[in-house]
Order: structure tokens, then sequence, then C-alpha cells
């Protein structure tokens, strides 16, 4: 694979004056943005703000984007989403196999759930995983079609904050090994600093906020500096210090 910073030269995604509205709703308002080849990066916003909708489009999930929105994504696109979404008559290696083929999948399978600990649940069911194992079987799933974007939508979202945190290192793990673009949708603004190089917050349909966070990695959500990051992240959520 490229160096990071080859990669970066290439946008991954671009999208020019996305628009979707439901009935008279307009939730995208004409969004321009290039997310680099690459590059892990963050999207807050309110509840209702548009971010799943954002995410689907860029999945190429929605049909109903208008307007004069122009998207460009690459191929191969893997989605992760709160729930894991394993079928749950098929055995843990099947699901992280499922749509793929070629003599190697089987062993792209296992390197994938190594990958994500849990080498030995391949042939354990769905229904008899924790909801951390069930998202890590979901990350390896998303991992085996060596995707160039991943979009994740809160995928941490229903899990306690032990596993949460743990989750954290995986995914930045995992980044770091496969260098996808990701576009990591969630409610969490510590989540956001301590994950990605650059956070977005959508507001009234528009990005409303473009924050690159400029820290080494492992960070801690305990690093003093972050703190300046957060509470530029709060602001623009509209988040004042009465409300804090
Ligand atoms: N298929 C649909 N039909 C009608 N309205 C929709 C549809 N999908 C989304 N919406 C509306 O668009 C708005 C944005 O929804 P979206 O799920 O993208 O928000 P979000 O920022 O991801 O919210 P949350 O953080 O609560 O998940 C909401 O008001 C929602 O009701």
């Amino acid at each position: 694979m490229a160096p990071h910073t080859e990669q970066l030269t290439r946008p991954a995604v671009r999208l020019r004056g996305l628009t979707r509205s439901f009935g008279d709703r307009t939730i995208l308002d004409g969004i321009d943005l290039d997310l680099p080849a690459g590059q892990f990066t963050a999207l807050l916003g309110h509840s209702g703000s548009g971010k799943s909708t954002l995410l689907r489009a860029v999945a190429g999930l929605d049909h109903g984007v208008a307007g004069d929105g122009r998207l460009t994504a690459p191929e191969r696109v893997s989605v992760v989403f709160q729930d894991s979404r394993l079928l749950p008559w098929r055995r843990v290696l099947d699901n992280v196999l499922l749509g793929t083929d070629g003599k190697d999948a089987g062993p792209r399978g296992r390197a994938a759930l190594a990958e994500v600990g849990l080498a030995d649940r391949e042939r354990a069911w769905p229904g008899e995983l924790s909801g951390g194992e069930a998202q890590r079987a979901a990350l390896a799933r998303a991992l085996v079609r060596e995707p160039e974007l991943l979009l994740a939508d809160e995928p941490f979202g229903a899990l306690d904050a032990l596993t949460r945190i743990k989750m954290h290192h995986l995914l930045r793990e995992l980044w770091t090994r496969h260098r996808p673009s990701v576009l990591l949708v969630t409610h969490d603004v510590d989540e956001a600093i301590v994950l990605a190089d650059r956070v977005l917050v959508l507001d009234r349909g528009r990005i409303g906020l473009d924050l690159a966070i400029d820290r080494p990695h492992p960070r801690s959500y305990r690093e003093p500096v972050l703190g300046e990051y957060r509470e530029r992240l709060l602001t623009a959520l509209g988040v004042t210090e009465d409300h804090r």
C-alpha cells in the first residue's frame, strides 16, 4: 500500500451540492465536501441533523439524493452500523465471508477474525456473541473486503463505556494497518476527538465546522490539550456553559 502522505493527495469521496429533502424538509442543503484517501474523519451533529442521511448517500444506499448533487466515492465501500447486522442463521465466519469469493476467501476471513480478536469464535452463532464481540465480527466483515472507504454509523453507540474504549483502540489499530478512508458518524464528542484526525459538524444541512485534530495517537480522553478541541466542537453544536 502507498504511504499515507501519497494517499492523502487523491480524494476518496467528493461531494458537490449534495442535497436531500424529505417532503418539504431539506435535510442536506448543498453540501460540498472532499474526504482525502486514507483520512479518518468523524461526523458530529444533533440528533436529526442528517448524519445518517449523509452517510447513506455516500454509501450509495440512497437513491433519492436530488438536485445538482455530484458524488464520487470509491468502488470498495464497507458500512458498519450500530447493530452488527449479522445473519443469525450463519456462523460467524460465514457471516464475515458473505458476498466474498475466491480460493483465499476462507483464510482472509480467518485473518480478519484474528485481527479483531475473534480467532476462536469462527464457528459461533451470532446469538452466542456479546454486543462487543458482534461489533468486532461486523468490523471483520467490513475489513475482509479491504475497503477503500469504511463508513461507520454509531458503531459503538450501543456498547458499555469500557467496551467502547476497547473498540476505539481496535478501530484505530485496524485503520493504521489498512488505511481506508473512514467516515465515522457519532454523537460522542470525545469519541470523535480521540479517534479522528478531522471532525465535521453538520448543522442546518451544511458542514458548520471542519476541524483538524492535529495531535499524535494514541490519544487519551484525559489529555488537557484535547479540551480546546472539545470546547470548539461543543460550541459548534450549540452546547454552551449553561448546558454543561
Ligand atoms: N426515509 C425518510 N423519510 C422521511 N424522513 C426521513 C427519512 N430518513 C431520515 N428522515 C429525516 O431526516 C432527518 C435526519 O435524519 P438522520 O437519521 O439522517 O439524522 P441523524 O443526524 O443521523 O440523527 P440521529 O443522530 O438521531 O441518528 C430526521 O428528521 C429524519 O426524520
